[in-house]
């Protein structure tokens, strides 16, 4: 077999992301799948590169045109400028000047044999002038958009700065034990045994942080389903449950599965749980992960969120992991912060009003509805709480200091617990982003 050329890959997929718009997660996930063949190290490098590339964007840019005086440069000469600074600066594998032949022989196999000296020479200029390059403005320093710092900043207060810090930080695989199918112990213990190196989260007994591994996917506990990956800022909303007399559940936005997954661990196995999503397609998702989970009493439903369906009235329990701008999860996607602007985050906002209206319905009396989203954005969390609380005059706020061990009460921010809401801040918590609302539908 030719031995693939993975910065050859690499530079597609940038072109993929850049040019054609794909998300960088999806695009690695596809070129890992399709060139499995590839050693351990060489996907690690893809994956780093292609990753950090997109993380440090515009940071990269910046560097190219302090050197380059702004001048035009074709796109796929300026991915390859970017993935060779990008090593430069944060990769210690490839010496500089072997970044630089790679790059210049990435610009003749593409055919500009003219632009070599060009690259040639930027890259030398900046390769040696590299230790005195700085970052005064936080938006380089960080590669964040200024509209997304200011969001930030007034979601994080006083950890905003680690916040920052906490995105552009490599982090470990985080998988939650499937209680039901294995003890945390046993999956510690597998894991272990196939030389994985296992850290406990302190937020929740049973997340792992797992690393050195090769394929996730080919990991014993994850292919039985004794665990599944997700961060342990979701599965704080098992501990806000209360699992006693829930017979009927309902996940309005549920693709692929993980808090479905979440509840069915937790509550009753006779309960009935009704994990829905818009799309065919998604839905299948839901079924194909729930099967590997064991879990029987997961029924997958197409269903629009926004559209009254008889078939929910009367829950025990809704969940309504919404769609959000996604601010908490920008270190995994880094994506998401070149695509949000101020028009499409007020839309999500009011998309999310307009189901928790609808699905607020079937929640029966003295029962609970869980809003939960993976952003740190007032628009869409405090002030949809406010506004549901002010439009539902039979719901009110579930004070979660009465949830909460309180070990972990101190962690958290008590007024806010008090007010129904959790909110997880990256540069606290040192997890995702994340907000959880609980509100008991009460007509006293
Ligand atoms: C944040 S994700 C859910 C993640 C999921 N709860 C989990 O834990 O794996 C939001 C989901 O909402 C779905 N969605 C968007 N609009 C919807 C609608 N009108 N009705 C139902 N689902 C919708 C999306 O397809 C997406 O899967």
């Amino acid at each position: 077999m030719e031995k693939t050329n993975i910065r050859t890959l690499i530079l597609e997929a940038l072109m993929l992301i850049d040019v054609e718009g794909e998300y960088s997660h999806k695009v690695i996930d596809m070129a890992l799948e399709k060139y499995s063949y590839l050693s351990k190290a060489d996907r690690g490098f893809f994956s780093k590169v292609v990753h950090g590339v997109v993380e440090y964007r515009l940071q990269l840019d910046f560097i190219i045109k302090k050197y380059n005086g702004g001048k035009r440069i074709k796109p796929v000469i300026r991915e390859i400028l970017r993935m060779a600074i990008y090593q430069m600066l944060y990769m210690d594998r490839v010496p500089d000047r072997a970044i630089i032949n790679e790059a210049v022989n990435l610009v003749k196999l593409r055919r500009l044999t003219a632009l070599t000296g060009f690259v040639n020479g930027i890259l030398r200029k900046i390769s040696s002038e590299k230790e005195t390059v700085s970052f005064d403005d936080i938006s380089i320093r960080y590669s964040m958009p200024e509209f997304l710092l200011d969001i930030i900043k007034e979601n994080t207060d006083k950890y905003f700065d680690k916040t920052l810090e906490y995105f552009l930080e490599g982090r470990p695989v985080s998988i939650r034990v499937n209680t039901s199918k294995s003890k945390v112990t046993d999956v510690v213990k597998e894991l272990e045994e196939s030389n994985i190196r296992v850290e406990r989260s302190s937020l929740n007994d049973t997340v792992l942080y797992i690393r050195g591994f090769d394929k996730v996917d080919d990991i014993s506990v994850i292919k039985s389903g004794k665990c599944y990956i997700t961060d342990v800022s979701s599965s704080m909303i098992a501990e806000l449950i209360i699992p006693d007399n829930i017979k009927k559940v309902l996940d309005v936005c549920a693709a692929p599965g993980g808090k479905s997954f979440l509840l069915a661990d937790k509550i009753d196995n006779e309960a009935l749980i009704y994990s829905c999503d818009i799309s065919e397609n998604k839905v299948n998702l839901i079924t194909e992960n729930a099967k590997v989970q064991g879990f029987k009493n997961i029924i997958p439903l197409v269903a629009d969120a926004r559209v009254f369906d008889e078939r929910f009235a009367e829950s025990d329990l809704v969940v309504a992991d919404l769609p959000c701008s996604g601010i908490g999860i920008i270190g995994k996607k880094p994506d998401i912060k070149y695509r949000l602007n101020a028009e499409n985050m007020n839309s999500l906002a009011v998309l999310q009003k307009e189901i928790l209206d609808n699905v607020s319905q079937y929640v029966k009396m003295g029962k609970e509805l869980i809003f939960s989203t993976c952003t740190l954005n007032k628009a869409e969390n405090e002030e949809n709480v406010s506004l549901f609380l002010k439009n539902h005059s039979d719901f009110k706020a579930v004070d979660l200091t009465k949830r909460l061990k309180s070990a972990l009460i101190e962690k958290f921010d008590k007024d806010e617990l008090e007010k129904g809401y959790l909110k997880l801040i990256p540069g606290r918590d040192g997890c995702d982003g994340f907000f959880i609302a609980v509100f008991r539908r009460d007509d006293d």
